[in-house]
């Protein structure tokens, strides 16, 4: 590739295809044979290599990446001097946040975090474990775990510290949160010296309002009808969500047409509500990227 502007740094492992599938819906293809960490990106602008979400905050700091994509987790674990671009609300499986959590197993007598006085604790997150259960006041060993972190209990460690999304690993386990430490999320960084670059920072910049647009855009739809402009004023004082629409009057002067976009998860009351009040060509669509 002949000398890209940005050098980007992917997470490989668990936020790696959502990371590609956010990526192209913001407008970049990003190919990558399976064993291969060097992708091919669709813009000559961009060259980008995967590694592991734990490292990228750290080859960001020294200049390797100009900016890169990792969760906040790791950027505190390593205590990463990075500009925080934006936050990117996605985890491996949904668009929500993940959060670090101490487990022990469903029947332990440990029920707080004060509990963890003088037992063991194993867990990836080595370094903001002990600092958050120094400033708890609570003495316990934290030892250093490669994953599989759940099965540690209660044979090898009292406790473990590991992050949670849909919950399913802990209900598999059989596990009971007694505390959470850390709410985390992906997040676009950069380096402090490329940030300062104007060209390099007017291309992160757009990077980052691309991906946000296509992470809003997931959750929203459009919605268009017609409407009796007589029932207008009720309708949009009835559903908060329409604050903002677009109206256009229609040939037929007692008629307007409506256009806005919403959460999809309100739609379900929305459209019947809609319906009530008279509207009519209701047409819901989706849609691929919203910029505010
Ligand atoms: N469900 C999840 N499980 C683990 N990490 C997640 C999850 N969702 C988001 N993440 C984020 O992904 C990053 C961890 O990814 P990383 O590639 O370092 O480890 P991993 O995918 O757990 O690797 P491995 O599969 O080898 O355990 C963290 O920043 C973490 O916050
Ligand atoms: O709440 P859930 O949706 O179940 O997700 C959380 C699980 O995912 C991660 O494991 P990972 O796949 O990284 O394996 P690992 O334990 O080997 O790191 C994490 O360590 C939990 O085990
Ligand atoms: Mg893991």
């Amino acid at each position: 590739m002949s000398n890209p502007l940005i050098m980007l740094g992917l997470p490989k492992g668990s936020l790696e295809e959502s990371t590609i599938s956010l990526f192209g819906r913001a407008g970049w293809k990003i190919s990558k044979s399976s064993r291969s960490y060097k992708p091919s990106i669709d813009d000559p602008e961009l060259d980008g290599r995967f590694v592991r979400a734990q490292e990228i905050s750290r080859y960001v700091e020294l200049g390797f990446f100009d900016c890169g994509l990792t969760g906040y987790d790791w950027i505190i674990e390593n205590n990463s001097d990075v500009v925080e671009v934006c936050d990117l609300i996605y985890s491996k499986a949904t668009a929500l946040k993940s959060r670090w959590v101490l487990c022990v197993k469903e029947d332990s007598e440990i029920k707080s975090v004060e509990d963890l006085n003088g037992k063991r604790v194993a867990t990836e997150l080595v370094n903001f474990t002990k600092r958050y259960l120094q400033e708890k006041g609570v003495n316990a060993e934290v030892e250093f775990s490669w994953g599989a972190t759940e099965v540690k209990v209660p044979d090898l460690v009292d406790a473990i510290a590991d992050i949670t999304e849909t919950g399913s690993s802990i209900k598999a386990n059989n596990l009971r949160i007694i505390d959470t430490m850390l709410y985390t999320n992906t997040k676009l960084i950069a380096n402090k010296t490329a940030w300062e670059n104007p060209e390099k920072r007017r291309k992160i910049e757009s990077i980052a309002m691309l991906l946000q647009a296509a992470l809003s855009a997931a959750s929203k739809v459009g919605l268009k009808m017609n409407l009796p402009k007589s029932s207008l004023n009720r309708i949009i004082g009835a559903l908060p969500a329409l604050r903002t629409p677009t109206i256009s009057q229609l040939s037929d002067p007692a008629w307007v047409a409506v256009e806005t976009i919403v959460d999809e998860k309100t739609v379900r009351e929305i459209i019947p509500t809609l319906k009530e009040n008279g509207a009519e060509g209701i047409v819901e669509y989706s849609l691929n990227k919203v910029v505010p």
